[in-house]
């Protein structure tokens, strides 16, 4: 198993606990062996013990036995000791190499497994679950075995001495096994319940702070706190559950122990009163009854153990399970130095979401090489899912996208967004310093293109204005900027990768006209270069692109230039008129037709 490569056993199957243990079963045989080498040495002090006794009884020499009984208890300590570590050190091996799988894993989630799954209930899969993962996976399993094997030795070492009060303890210890098959399977699902609720906490936590500013503005801090209060209870009450039961077991380990060597001494007692039996027979068997107590509770803290692990191993391997994008590797050297503008061409493309109706209906239309093409439409129309079915965050469900001639579902992932830079419509800055974000798809951009792209998106004043400059922290989701600033440095972004297709999605809705009239020139000039598609939502901006793409519906209404849409369309006629612009495309527009309303919204 890779950390890519999770077991492929049924979730939640003790095979797949096993198999993630899998790698590191030299370490953990090694310390199992060292576990029995403790438990032998436990199980020859009271042999000693006996001897000692024996001896003393007949006045014989006790130094030899006792200095042996002692050097056992040091070396047991001992061993102990590097046990435990050796265990740990595996357990924590355990871990980092799941976090390492699920890391890999949910990044390379699919959009459409995405959009529908919170947020922090995955990240509870990789910080929560692993965790309790981590005992389960190698303590779990070592206690568990050396718990069997200790407690079989117990046993033969019992038999050699008087098989008829073995007969006895196995009776009373019978009792233990019941309840222990019993519970088991309550301990796994109350974990799993205690875990799912943990990981709502983490959903609900994550919508509150990624919308801090939402949630307060709406003074909703009291109702999101009582949704993540409800979930904690949740994991409260399911915890309690399983330590209700993880008592239970461990009471009815103690007290069957403790019954057992009642029971002994009571029928050990007749034995030695009827002469069948001598008295150190009896102690040694009773110290042996003692001696089991350690095994029967190493084997129900082990069986506990496994069955939490067991819990949250079934999340995990469902994680493990979800739909990933396993093409999106980029090849060496990836980023293109000189981009060659492809043409962009869409034919009879249809898509629905999962259990909606559809967004696309047989779309078809071609952007030449090296244009500029605006998408309009009223919200809904389906612009948005367009650009995503352009970067294979989704498949439509019939047609062909063809970028340069070559169908995109024929290309890696990798491949085509390689092709294509896209700026989206919200939170386009991550949290990071302003230049992590501009090069963070072209870490090899030189100082030189740098300043030209800050220069043509009018960043260079601002990086100018702050005391960092470039190496200024932006805060999460770059909140610290304007929405024009992360706008623009989105834009940015997109155009240090020097793309063959530049898609932009709103992208001028932050900002003010000077800049807009600024951005404006400049993607007119980077069509030159690259093939650019624009949702526009403010058609003064398009007015002069070399077509325009009116959809409806799903549909594609219309194609044409702002004149021949003005005269042709009336969608689009309604649309211009809305925005106050002339069916005469202005020049550039020297300011955005401020307060009017937007195509898109
Ligand atoms: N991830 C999604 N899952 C399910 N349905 C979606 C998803 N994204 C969009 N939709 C639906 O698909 C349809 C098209 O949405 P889309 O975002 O493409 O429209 P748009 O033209 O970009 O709108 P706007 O201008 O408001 O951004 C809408 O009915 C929307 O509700």
């Amino acid at each position: 198993m890779t950390a890519e490569n999770p077991p492929t056993t049924p979730p939640g199957s003790l095979s797949a606990l096993v198999r993630y243990a899998g790698p590191h079963w030299r370490v953990l045989l090694l310390s199992l062996f060292l576990t029995l080498l403790a438990g032998v040495s436990g199980l020859a002090q009271p042999k000693f013990a006996q001897t000692i006794l024996d001896r003393l009884d007949d006045g014989g020499d006790v130094a030899a036995p006792v200095a042996l009984l002692a050097a056992l208890l040091v070396a047991g300590a001992l061993l102990t000791g590097l046990n435990a570590w050796l265990q740990q050190r595996t357990s924590e091996r355990v871990v980092r190499q799941v976090r390492r799988g699920l890391v890999h894993r949910l990044i390379r989630l699919r959009v459409s497994e995405l959009d529908r799954r919170a947020p922090g209930d995955l990240i509870a899969r990789v910080t929560s679950d692993s965790t309790l993962l981590k005992s389960a996976a190698t303590e779990g399993l070592i206690m568990t075995v050396n718990g069997v094997l200790t407690f079989a030795g117990a046993l033969f070492m019992m038999a050699t001495l008087d098989v008829r009060l073995l007969g006895v303890t196995l009776l009373v210890l019978t009792l233990v096994a019941v309840v222990i098959t019993v519970v088991l399977p309550r301990i796994k699902a109350a974990v799993a319940r205690s875990q799912a609720s943990v990981g709502a906490v983490g959903a609900v936590l994550d919508r509150t702070l990624g919308a801090a500013r939402t949630v307060k503005a709406n003074g909703a801090e009291g109702r999101e706190t009582r949704a993540a209060e409800d979930a904690v209870e949740e994991a409260y009450a399911a915890g309690l559950a399983g330590a209700r039961y993880g008592a239970l077991v461990a009471m009815v380990g103690g007290a069957a122990i403790q019954t057992a060597f009642l029971v002994v001494l009571g029928v050990g007692g007749t034995f030695v009163a009827n002469g069948t039996m001598s008295v150190s027979e009896l102690i040694a068997f009773l110290l042996y009854v003692f001696f089991l107590a350690s095994p029967v509770s190493q084997l129900v803290g082990g069986a506990a153990q496994l069955q939490q692990g067991l819990g949250a191993v079934g999340r995990i391997q469902e994680a493990y399970g979800l739909p990933a994008e396993d093409d999106i590797e980029a090849p060496p050297g990836s980023v293109p130095d000189h981009a060659v503008a492809p043409a962009v061409e869409l034919s009879g493309v249809e898509f629905a979401y999962p259990g909606r109706a559809p967004a696309l209906r047989g779309v078809g239309f071609t952007v030449p090489a090296g244009t500029r093409t605006a998408l309009v439409g009223l919200s809904g129309a389906g612009k948005t899912t367009l650009f995503s079915l352009l970067q294979r965050f989704y498949e439509p469900t019939a047609g062909t996208i063809r970028i340069g001639g070559e169908d995109i579902s024929t290309l890696p992932r990798a491949e085509v967004r390689r092709r294509i830079a896209y700026v989206e419509q919200d939170s386009p800055v991550l949290a990071g310093t302003l230049r992590e974000n501009l090069v963070y798809a072209a870490p090899s951009a030189t100082p030189r293109q740098l300043a030209e792209v800050l220069a043509l998106t009018r960043l260079d004043a601002l990086v100018a204005r702050l005391p960092q400059g470039l190496e200024t922290p932006v805060g999460p989701r770059g909140v610290t900027l304007s929405g024009g600033e992360g706008q623009r440095l989105a834009i940015a972004r997109a155009l240090l990768r020097r793309p063959q297709v530049l898609l932009l999605d709103e992208a001028t809705a932050h900002l003010d006209a000077r800049n807009e009239q600024a951005l404006g020139e400049l993607v007119a000039r980077a069509a030159g270069r690259c093939t650019v598609l624009v949702i526009a939502h403010r058609l003064s901006t398009v007015t002069d692109a070399d077509q325009i793409v009116v959809l409806e519906h799903g549909e594609v209404r219309a194609v044409g230039t702002h004149d021949s849409l003005v005269d042709d369309d009336t969608l689009y006629r309604e649309l211009a008129a809305t925005q106050l612009l002339a069916a005469e495309p202005p020049a550039r527009p020297p300011a955005g037709p401020v307060g009017a309303a937007s195509a898109g919204t």
